[in-house]
Order: structure tokens, then sequence, then C-alpha cells
């Protein structure tokens, strides 16, 4: 069965005052139908550029030189296409910043529905109802007349996934929707997610810097650097035998993980300024001289698991993880 999202080979490009910036190269993910995709990495890799790529709202001085976002089978990145981003819902980073205070919950999300789903306004307030209950906001038929800040940090998030399920989804997109909310919330709400996209059968791209919300969420993982994807595949198999250098540093960092916190030497590097060949090469602990040379392809390393590094081999890797 075709993938009901897949971004193909896209490419997306900036101008800024300091020359064009290589926002993306060749990044090439999919997301299957009723499965959740995962994308992992730095801040600065480019996670939130994906997501403006799929949602359509890139910014103006940005340029998408090569590739392809197929969406249910059509281009949305082509002008005939574009409508069916519709059927793509979109959970934000913020619950704080991400609803306006001067409108009533229910104000807010009926409007969005009007816009956008079928019925009439009646249908619509009984179905935002039923989605608060399932959300499991208290007091569903009340929760419509609060203004925001009438509701916690955690009910605000609940909030904007109501809001993203409110048009009948296929895809549902979130961005790091939990990092402003404390750890008990935020595993209330990622299970939350995990059980609304199961039980409606809707797929899920969740983009995050946390692998510990990965594996709480995600069937598959895509690890980006620097705009590229490093490595690709099952969620277990990429935590338990990650194989780019790459992507075990990133895990020697995580704190539940990590028997003594490394850090991974350096810095991302500027979107002006991507290093030649394999851009983690200058931070990579067995980089070699053929490492600048050539951008290194996708190899594979196991059943639907992938790397984009050549030396992919646990012995040469175990000194850089000490
Ligand atoms: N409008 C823009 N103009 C110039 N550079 C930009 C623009 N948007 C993003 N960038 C650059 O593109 C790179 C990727 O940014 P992006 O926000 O996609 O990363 P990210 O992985 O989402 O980071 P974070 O987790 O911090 O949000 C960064 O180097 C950023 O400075």
């Amino acid at each position: 069965m075709r993938p009901l999202l897949s971004v193909e080979n896209l490419a997306v490009r900036i101008r800024t005052d300091r020359g064009a910036a290589e926002i993306l190269d060749d990044v090439t993910l999919a997301v299957p139908r009723g499965g959740t995709l995962g994308v992992v990495g730095e801040s600065g890799c480019g996670k939130s550029t994906l997501l403006r790529a799929i949602l359509g709202i890139l910014p103006r001085n940005a340029q998408v030189p090569r590739g392809a976002i197929l969406f249910e089978d059509r281009d949305i990145l082509s002008d005939r296409g574009a409508s069916a981003r519709g059927r793509i819902g979109f959970i934000p980073q913020d619950p704080y910043l991400s609803l306006n205070p001067v409108f009533t919950a229910g104000a807010q999300i009926l409007e969005g529905m009007r816009r956008h789903a079928p019925g009439s306004r009646r249908d619509h307030r009984a179905k935002l109802v039923d989605l608060f209950r399932a959300v499991q906001l208290p007091d569903p038929e009340a929760a419509l007349a609060k203004y925001p800040h009438q509701f916690s940090g955690g009910q605000r998030q609940r909030l904007l996934i109501a809001a993203a399920l409110a048009c009948d989804p296929a895809l549902v997109v979130a961005d790091e929707p939990t990092t402003a909310l404390d750890v008990t919330t935020q595993r209330e709400i990622l299970g939350l997610l995990r059980r609304l996209t199961a039980e409606r059968g809707l797929s899920l791209l969740f983009v995050t810097h946390d692998f510990g919300v990965l594996a709480a969420v995600c069937d598959r993982v895509a690890v980006l650097y620097a705009g590229r994807v490093a490595e690709t595949g099952p969620t277990r198999a990429v935590l338990d035998d990650p194989r780019h250098p790459y992507t075990r540093l990133l895990l020697g960092c995580h704190p539940d993980r990590a028997t003594d916190l490394l850090g991974i030497p350096g810095t991302v590097p500027a979107a002006t300024a991507q290093p030649p060949g394999c851009r983690f090469h200058p931070r990579c602990p067995i980089a070699r001289a053929g490492c600048a040379a050539g951008v290194p392809e996708m190899q594979p390393a196991g059943p639907g698991h992938a790397v984009a590094c050549p030396f992919q081999s646990d012995i040469l890797l175990e000194p850089a993880l000490g």
C-alpha cells in the first residue's frame, strides 16, 4: 500500500542576507496509512521547515528547487494538489501561544470547522462537544464557553488536539506538542494522542528533539541532521541499534540512556555554511578523509532500517560512545 504522505527528495532553500541557505536537502521519508513517524534532531536541523513545507506555510523567501510531497497521492506542492492539505490537522508546539485569548475555545474552533468541515453550526457544536469528551476535557459543554486562560496548560493542549481533529484529518502533524508541559502532563497528552490516532485510524507525523517522547508515540523514526536524513527505521531498531554516529551520539545525550552525558562536540552548521560531503563529518568522531568528498547514500542497515553512513560498524563506533 502506498504511504499516506511521502516526502520525496525534498530540497528547501531560503534566500538570506548571507546568501542562499539550503535548509533541507534530498529529504525522503514516508508516513504509512495508520502509522506514526517521528522526525528527530537537534535544534536547527530543519524539523520546522519540513513541517512548514508539508503545511504550505514556508516563508516567502523560501524556494523548493527539487522534490515532491505526495499526500493521498496528490502533490500538495502543486497548485492543483494544495487543497488536499484540508485533510491534514496540525497540533502546534505551544498551547500558551496558539490560542487566541479574546475568543472562547468554542468560538475559535467552530470558526475553523465552519470554513473547512461540512455540516451546520449545530452539527459542528455537537461534534466539538464529542471531541472535547474524547480529549477528556472536564465538562465538555461548559468548555465551549470558556476562554483559553480558564484552562490549564495540559487542558489547552487537549483543546488543540480537539481542534486538529475537528476537520476529520487523515494525517495529524504535531510539532513538539508537549515541550511546554510538565512531565506527568506530557505523559498523559502523549498517551491521549497515541490512543486517539490509533482509534480513529489516523496517521501521525511527530516532530521532536526527544527520543523518550518519540519512543512513546512513534512506530518509525527519521533522524534529521543539518537538513538531511541521517538514519531511518523502526523506532525500536533505531533506539536499540543506532547505526549512524550522529544517532548514537544523540542517543548518548538522552538522560534516560546515558551512563555519562557525552554531548556532541561542536554545533549544527549554519544553514548558509553547510560543510561539503557528509554534513556531520566536522563533528564526527570516526570521520575519514573521504567523508568530506561525497554525499553519503542511504544504505540498508536492517529490515526497513537505512543509514547515510558507509562506516556503520559497531566496532568502529564503540570508541565514540566510550
Ligand atoms: N526564514 C528563515 N530565514 C533564514 N534562515 C532560516 C529561516 N527559517 C529557518 N532558517 C534556518 O534553517 C535552519 C533550520 O531551521 P528550523 O527552524 O527548520 O530547525 P528546527 O530543527 O525546527 O529547530 P528548532 O527545534 O529550534 O525549532 C536553521 O539554521 C535556521 O536558522
